[in-house]
């Protein structure tokens, strides 16, 4: 297993800077130090450790759970956790909802929202969370928040973890880069990072103000979806999904520490930062993966294949193939089918779709929905093309196709979403957007096969 080569001095006292570097795989056993020999070898807790480092397990699943979803990594740390703990108060959570919340009316219609514009104001992450949906019940570890970040000043000594949820961001707008406990992740739109339930973060802006997507998953961790007669390749490759290696801050400093828990928000002050491991190994650690390297199987005759084909990521219940969460993504590919009216179909579906376009156009919707919107077609609600998509796709020369510069994607989950009162009462939400079926002409004629 590859080990850290990162420079190994502190950011905050050394002057050397610290950058990102990746290990490649998905869930694997990954061990790496940023000092060497601060890992030990062949055992967790030696009596004492290298460097006068604590040892701590951090359990992602029951210790019980079977080896396919068991999920536990050991940190060799300046302080433990425990150390970093102070006086905890409820902060104002802001615009972050966490389910069951019941604010506004569940809308039995198609919804959609402008991009959520990015306030003049100075907002961290933690800030500058708007939820726009949540769904199931994150005190029964069910459902999910489906969220808009937008965020216009970095963290500085302040850290975050969330105990309700893991994090998948997708960033629509600006470069984030995000401080862990287990290494350095940069991102940038194209790409997601999923955190996962209780790791420590701090998020710095690296191009100016960011704006995105987050899906707070209070289930099953996301897993890469079965392949099936698709074989061993295509979709999500594991060797694209990149875990960073270690890299520590021993900084001394007053901090605040923002912890999620129980659908509030905390906050204690600290001396400290709590990014202080120096090592780890294990399988339950944050990743990325840049969606341009994922691999679409479609239909190469005729008809569109359900969309599940897309799915980058799933979040498993416990009834098999009843997902509580499904990220897919609509990106670039070539539409070949034959005598096939290509877009997505008409339909009404058990699960409910929160969509978002990070760039490009979506072919079902080509106007209307753009970068940094949001829809949702909830549970057993029609939605389908709008009519300038039905009417040049019922009508167009079937030459290969190819979308191009697009990348929509969607959180589909089993359980009906409720929207926020922010969302349902927010200026960026389009009041005609429910009628757009009205404008599906009849073509209907008995006479004309
Ligand atoms: O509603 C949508 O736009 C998402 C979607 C895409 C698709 O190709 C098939 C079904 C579906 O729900
Ligand atoms: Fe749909």
């Amino acid at each position: 297993m590859e080990k850290s080569s990162l420079l190994t001095q502190s950011a905050a006292t050394g002057g050397t800077t610290l950058q990102a570097g990746y290990m490649s795989g998905f869930g694997n056993g990954f061990e790496t130090e940023a000092l060497p020999g601060a890992l030990p070898i062949g055992r967790n807790s030696p009596q004492k450790c290298a460097y006068g480092l604590y040892a701590e397990q951090l359990s992602g699943s029951p210790f019980t759970a079977p080896r396919t979803t068991n999920e536990r990594s050991w940190l060799y740390r300046i302080r433990p956790t425990v150390a970093h703990w102070g006086q905890f108060r409820k902060v104002d959570a802001g615009l972050w909802r966490t389910a069951p919340a019941v604010e506004a009316d569940l809308p039995i219609g198609p919804m959609r929202w402008d991009p959520i514009p990015i306030p003049n104001e100075q907002v961290s992450f933690v800030e500058g969370v708007r939820t726009i949906t949540t769904a199931g019940d994150g005190g029964t570890q069910a459902g999910m928040g489906a969220h808009v970040y937008l965020i216009t000043r970095s963290m500085v000594d302040e850290y975050f973890y969330n105990a309700d949820g893991e994090m998948l961001f997708v960033p629509q707008q600006g470069d984030l880069r995000l401080w862990t406990e287990f290494g350095i992740i940069d991102i940038e739109p194209g790409e997601i990072a999923v955190i996962p339930r209780g790791v420590k973060i701090r998020i710095e802006l690296r191009n100016g103000p960011a704006r995105g997507y987050l899906c707070e998953n209070y289930g099953g961790a996301f897993s890469l979806p079965e392949r099936g007669p698709i074989g061993a390749n295509c979709l999500a490759n594991p060797r694209d999904f990149l875990t960073p290696v270690a890299a520590y801050e021993d900084k001394d400093a007053p901090s605040r520490m923002y912890v999620k828990w129980g659908g509030s928000i905390w906050a204690a002050d600290m001396e400290h930062s709590p990014l202080d491991v120096v090592a780890w190994h294990g399988n339950f650690a944050p990743y990325k993966y840049d969606l341009r390297r994922y691999s679409p199987v479609g239909p190469v005759l005729f008809d569109h294949a359900d969309p599940s084909i897309f799915t980058v990521l799933t979040s498993p219940s416990e009834t098999p193939g009843t997902a509580n969460i499904d990220f897919v993504i609509f990106s670039d590919r070539w539409l070949v089918a034959e005598n096939t009216f290509r877009p997505p179909w008409y339909h009404m579906n058990v699960m409910s779709e929160f969509m978002g376009l990070v760039y490009g156009q979506y072919d079902a919707k080509p106007q209307g929905f753009v970068p940094g919107g949001i829809s949702l077609h909830n549970t057993m609600l029609p939605h389908g093309p709008d009519v300038e998509a039905f009417e040049k796709a019922s009508n167009v020369e079937l030459k290969p196709h190819k979308l191009e510069g697009t990348m929509a994607f969607m959180f589909e989950t089993r359980f009906p979403q409720r929207v926020t009162a922010y969302a349902a009462g927010s200026e960026a939400l389009q009041k005609d957007y429910g009628a757009y079926g009205h404008q599906l002409k009849k073509h209907f004629n008995p006479n004309q096969r």
